[in-house]
């Protein structure tokens, strides 16, 4: 069997945007792929292998190279540190990561934070110079200012829904997300001609260049 490329998908809110989006770059993509329960998947032209993994999970795949490309959001990148090579933004999950709380809570009065990103929150506040206490979350994140667990989240907001509906507000924006698609560094190198040539198909779909 001629080489293949190992594909590490995002299983959740972003498959269903960046299916679509490969299959208008020409990428051969299972047809049953978002309703089946297999976790791994072969394209039928045979030249790649789909994993379907937790978002979290996936720099961890593409790093260790158990897959050669992972499709992630830039949230979990940055959350996550790995030493991987970003390679293109497919301009879909786009939401923002924001510090949010109580509209009346003053900053001074900022002492705990909760955080599915504790990574992230804690460097935002140390660039502020701010020492605060970070508490991860998993979930659900804007029940912390709203019950006394902390008086701010760092959490992702994209229509604003979630926080209108429980009276809270942004109070800064720390960095606009997207879906990003990584490699592995040493597939990078090995396997530059098939991972170039996806790069390039799903460049042109986000371009808006028809193929
Ligand atoms: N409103 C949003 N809330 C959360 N993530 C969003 C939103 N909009 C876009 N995204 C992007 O979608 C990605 C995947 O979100 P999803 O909720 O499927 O994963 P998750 O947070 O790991 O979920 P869970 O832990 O519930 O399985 C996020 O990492 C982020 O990049
Ligand atoms: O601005 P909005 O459009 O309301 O979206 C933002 C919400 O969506 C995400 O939560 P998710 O639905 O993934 O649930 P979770 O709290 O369990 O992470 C995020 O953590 C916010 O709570």
């Amino acid at each position: 069997m001629s080489e293949q490329l190992t594909i590490a998908l995002s299983k959740g809110r972003i498959l269903k945007d960046t299916l679509s989006l490969m299959r208008d770059a020409g990428i051969s993509v299972p047809e049953d792929i978002d309703e089946s329960r297999k976790l791994i998947l072969q394209s039928p032209d045979m030249k790649m292998k789909f994993i379907l993994a937790k978002p979290v999970d996936v720099p961890t795949y593409v790093e260790y190279g158990a897959a050669d490309i992972g499709i992630v959001g830039k949230d979990v990148l940055l959350e996550a540190g790995r030493d991987l090579y970003e390679l293109l933004d497919l301009g879909i999950g786009k939401c923002r990561m924001c510090v949010c709380g109580l509209p009346e809570e003053k900053e001074s009065a900022v002492t705990r934070v909760a955080s599915k990103y504790p990574r992230i929150a804690t460097n935002h506040f140390r660039n502020k110079g701010r020492q605060v206490e970070v508490i991860f979350l998993n979930g659900s994140v804007e029940l912390a200012p709203l019950i006394g667990l902390a008086e701010r989240i760092v959490d992702l907001v994209e229509t604003g829904r979630t926080l209108k509906e429980n009276g809270l507000v942004i109070h800064e924006e720390i960095i606009q997300i997207s879906t990003r698609v990584v490699a592995n560094r040493m597939s990078f190198r090995l396997k530059s001609a098939l991972i170039d040539d996806m790069i390039t198909r799903l460049r042109q779909v986000v371009k808006g260049d028809v193929l």
